[in-house]
């Protein structure tokens, strides 16, 4: 074996269907006597059954949490954080919801405690966004990490089918990349692993019937473990290459993430065979892990090209431009035209062979 340095981060994970009735303990154990809850519009009454179940705790909703967390967005709420006193912050949505909370820990201190409900990951990461005059900045901060994390499978259910699947596949991305990270080491490789395995087999089974809490409970087991490995080891093309078309070009994170990853995985194949051949098995594609990837968006439904999801092909080069810029550590060297034409393809929803 490698030597390694692993490092381990700290958060609360409270995990099952019901766990929500556990929330006014977290609370507590958090030290916490009035908390903030955010949400974004549609999941305004998940954000009012929230303040319900902890009462005289709740100082107030703010139901302003939009993608990408846009500064003014992360003023408003920390002003209002502010005013009502409150001394926590209940994040309960997807990234978008975790991200401004995570926005007002790093300006405040504030802690957050997240409940999640998409398979993005962030509650499991010490990465914040912030969106400024158009543009998207990323950084790492401790602070920003959600101190408690509940995992309520019931949550998800109203999740819609389309989402959970692109959602699932943002998750198996953090789980791919992490496993060839220049940083990975033995722990998150099982983690990574894991992740892969649950959510392959959690995604046919919640588009056969989205109630099915057994697939839905796989589904956040598996976003939990993959978000964890992004949350400690680097990323590198996919992300990269994902951050730019989300940001430059304004298309939907998820669904980005599930057309860019089986190209993505195809571009390395050659530079991490055994790392591969890894993605593979858990998947259950042992020979292609990104023909296998693939398959699998494309059966559930998922989108496959670029051109479906909002891309005009007349951006592809100056996206390859932006993507080759200052790129991530990558396990085979960023080369522009071998990347120009990645783009085409998954543009064009070619099915990629590793
Ligand atoms: N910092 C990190 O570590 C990290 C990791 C992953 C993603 N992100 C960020 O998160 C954002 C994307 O997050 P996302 O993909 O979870 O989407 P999202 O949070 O924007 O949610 C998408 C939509 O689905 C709705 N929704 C969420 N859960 C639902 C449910 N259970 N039932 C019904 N509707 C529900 C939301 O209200 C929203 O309208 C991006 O900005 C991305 O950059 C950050
Ligand atoms: O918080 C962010 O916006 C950056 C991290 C991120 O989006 C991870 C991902 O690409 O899924």
């Amino acid at each position: 074996m490698d030597a390694f340095v692993y490092t381990g981060i700290a958060s609360r994970v409270v995990f099952g269907a019901g766990s929500l009735q556990h929330l006014e303990r977290e609370i507590e154990l958090l030290g916490a006597r009035r908390a903030l809850v955010l949400c974004t519009p549609g999941q305004r009454d998940q954000a009012e059954r929230v303040a319900a179940i902890i009462g005289d705790r709740a100082a107030g909703i703010f139901d302003q949490a939009v993608m990408h967390v846009p500064i003014e967005s992360a003023r408003e709420a920390r002003a209002e954080a502010q005013r009502m006193g409150a001394d926590c912050a209940i994040a309960i949505g997807g990234g978008s919801t975790t991200g401004l909370g995570k926005a007002i820990a790093l300006d405040s201190g504030l802690p957050i405690l997240a409940i999640p409900t998409t398979y993005a990951g962030s509650e499991m990461t010490p990465i914040y966004g912030i969106t400024e005059a158009g543009l998207k900045k990323t950084g790492k901060d401790l602070r920003v990490l959600p101190r408690t994390v509940i995992y309520d499978p019931e949550l998800t259910i109203g999740l819609p089918v389309g989402l959970s699947i692109t959602s699932g596949l943002n998750a198996m991305a953090h789980a791919a990349e992490g496993l060839y990270a220049q940083d990975t080491n033995p722990i998150m490789g099982l983690l990574a692993e894991e992740g892969l395995r649950a959510m392959s087999r959690a995604l046919p089974a919640l588009k056969a019937d989205p109630a099915d809490l057994s697939a839905r409970s796989d589904a956040l087991y598996g976003a939990w473990l993959c978000g964890t490995v992004l949350g400690n080891v680097g990323m590198a093309l996919h992300h990269k290459l994902c951050h730019t078309l989300g940001g430059s070009f304004n298309l939907p994170h998820a669904e980005v993430h599930t057309v860019v990853l089986p190209h993505a995985m195809a571009y390395n194949t050659r530079a991490v065979p055994d790392v591969m051949a890894r993605i593979g098995r858990a998947i259950g594609s042992p020979d292609d892990a990104a023909g296998g990837l693939f398959d699998l968006a494309q059966s559930q439904g998922a989108p496959v090209a670029l051109r479906d999801i909002g891309m005009q092909e007349a951006d592809l080069d100056r996206a390859a431009d932006i993507a080759v810029g200052n790129p991530y550590w990558n396990p085979r060297p960023i080369e522009r035209t071998a990347l120009r034409q990645l783009l085409q393809d998954a543009w064009e929803g070619k099915r990629p062979k590793g």
